[in-house]
């Protein structure tokens, strides 16, 4: 992401600053005054600090009541506008075997005795859960073991718009931004039931993949039923989150049976450890961000950029008239992955799909009244060539602020691609002169699909 000066009086008129067309190697920063001055270094440090210490998962526990009476008893404040508990779930699929009765293709949740038998055979009639690696799905118990029902083959009472889910993971994860010209939703969409059963159920550590530029999430929930391990980590940026879900949910113990819930962004690593026993049962939707219905309510959560710790920092090192000059820009790496082998998607769903600093730091820029932009930049291509293997298989591709695998993201925009070669010398053609960069003829075109200020 790229923020230009802002414009202003005729000494703070913003200029782009280029990289020179002979360049043929990695182009890097030049140093001005103003990047070595104090002030930028506190900002790369709080920069660094804040985008370590935004959410980026997030999680509740919601308990179920046996029926309508008691979930009634379980909200004694009628003033209580929140949605606290849930009534039991139905589950019914399309058994592999046409014969079975429609009854014995059904399971409630929390778990009735006399539907035992159902729950065998819905594991037997699911498939095995396969994943994405280098481009193809594969089935490898070592690094996943489950198995998974399409939602073409199942229906479930359950709702997450209903009990709030929906609304809590837009507020955590996808707050509305002020400067962006709608507000912006959460859209979820079934994706799978998936079961991990003991002894060795697991889902080894992966990145989801996105079926779509504008997911920018998972959600998962977790039904109730017993089972032991089975904890899902979520990582980002050195930092972890767990969701151990095994005991808490299925009634056994002193809590009433409950729906476990947890939502990450998609580019976050995450991973399941072993479910030593019982089945852990999941029903996962994809996050996607949508346009927004409005504000009729006026009391739209906007995000105020000038309440966030990092926005005097930026104020004050724009203000800081030594050095600017004739204006420059401030880069920043995003702290998220973004679809960014596509410019023209790129461009198109953003800001509305940036994820935690990256929102934070965008309305900071924009509220400045700085020009952003983004970017894909290259770095260390040593890294690709030097270790193509990563962790579980796929290449690196890494870009500055938009690091990532190249599994991450179904089609490699092939134009993305030829560029790439070029860079790194791999065919005749002249490699490109400038990645950080600001392209004359592009300038128009910018102001239509990026001039959200
Ligand atoms: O079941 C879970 O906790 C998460 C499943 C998961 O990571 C996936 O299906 O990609
Ligand atoms: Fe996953």
């Amino acid at each position: 992401m790229v923020g230009n000066q802002p414009e202003g009086n005729a000494e703070q008129k913003p200029k782009l600053t280029r990289y020179s067309k002979e360049a043929p190697v990695m182009p890097t920063a030049p140093l001005s005054k103003i990047s070595e001055s104090p002030l930028f270094k506190e900002l790369r440090e709080s920069v660094a600090e804040e985008t370590t210490a935004v959410t980026f998962a997030c999680g509740e526990t919601i308990p179920i009541a046996s029926s309508l009476s008691e979930l009634e008893d379980m909200v004694p404040d009628s003033k209580e506008l929140r949605c606290t508990s849930c009534l039991p779930i139905d589950l019914r699929w399309d058994p592999s075997d046409k014969s079975v009765e429609a009854r014995r293709a059904k399971i409630t949740f929390p778990l009735e005795p006399h539907t035992q038998g159902n729950l065998e055979r819905l594991i037997q009639d699911m498939e095995p859960a396969t994943f994405g690696r280098g481009g193809q799905n594969v089935y490898d118990e070592s690094y996943r073991k489950a198995v998974k029902l399409d939602p073409s083959r199942f229906s479930s009472t359950f709702n997450p718009y209903e009990l709030g889910i929906v609304d809590a993971v837009a507020q955590a994860l996808l707050p509305s931004l002020r400067h962006s010209q709608q507000p912006r939703a959460v859209k979820a969409e079934l994706y799978k039931l998936n079961i991990y059963s003991g002894p060795s159920g697991k889902f080894k550590a992966h990145v989801d993949t996105p079926r779509s530029p504008a997911q920018f999430g998972s959600l998962v929930i977790c039904l109730p039923l017993q089972f032991e391990g089975g904890a899902l980590e979520v990582r980002h940026k050195g930092k972890a989150m767990t969701f151990d879900w095994s005991r808490a949910n299925d009634g056994s113990g002193d809590q009433p049976p409950s729906i476990c819930w947890a939502a990450f962004y998609s580019d976050c690593e995450h991973e399941i450890f072993e479910v030593t026993e019982g089945n852990r049962f999941t029903l996962t939707y994809n996050l996607y961000s949508v346009r927004g219905n409005g504000q009729l309510g006026g009391n739209f959560p906007w995000l105020d950029p000038t309440q966030l710790p990092l926005y005097n920092t930026i104020r004050d090192l724009l203000h800081d008239n030594d050095g600017w000059g004739n204006g420059g820009l401030i880069g920043y790496n995003c702290s998220h992955v973004y679809p960014h082998t596509n410019k023209s998607k790129l461009n198109f769903l953003l800001p509305d799909n940036l994820k935690g600093a990256d929102m934070f730091m965008y309305e900071i820029f924009a509220s400045l009244g700085l020009r952003v932009r983004f970017r894909p930049v290259m770095s260390d291509l040593g890294r690709v060539w030097g270790n193509p293997n990563h962790g579980d298989g796929s290449a690196v591709l890494p870009i500055v602020g938009l690091s990532s695998r190249w599994k991450t993201w179904d089609r490699i925009d092939e134009r993305f691609e030829e560029s790439f070669d070029e860079w790194a010398g791999r065919n005749e053609k002249p490699a490109p002169d400038r990645w950080w960069e600001t392209r004359e003829e592009e300038e128009e075109d910018e102001e239509t699909t990026e001039g959200r200020e």
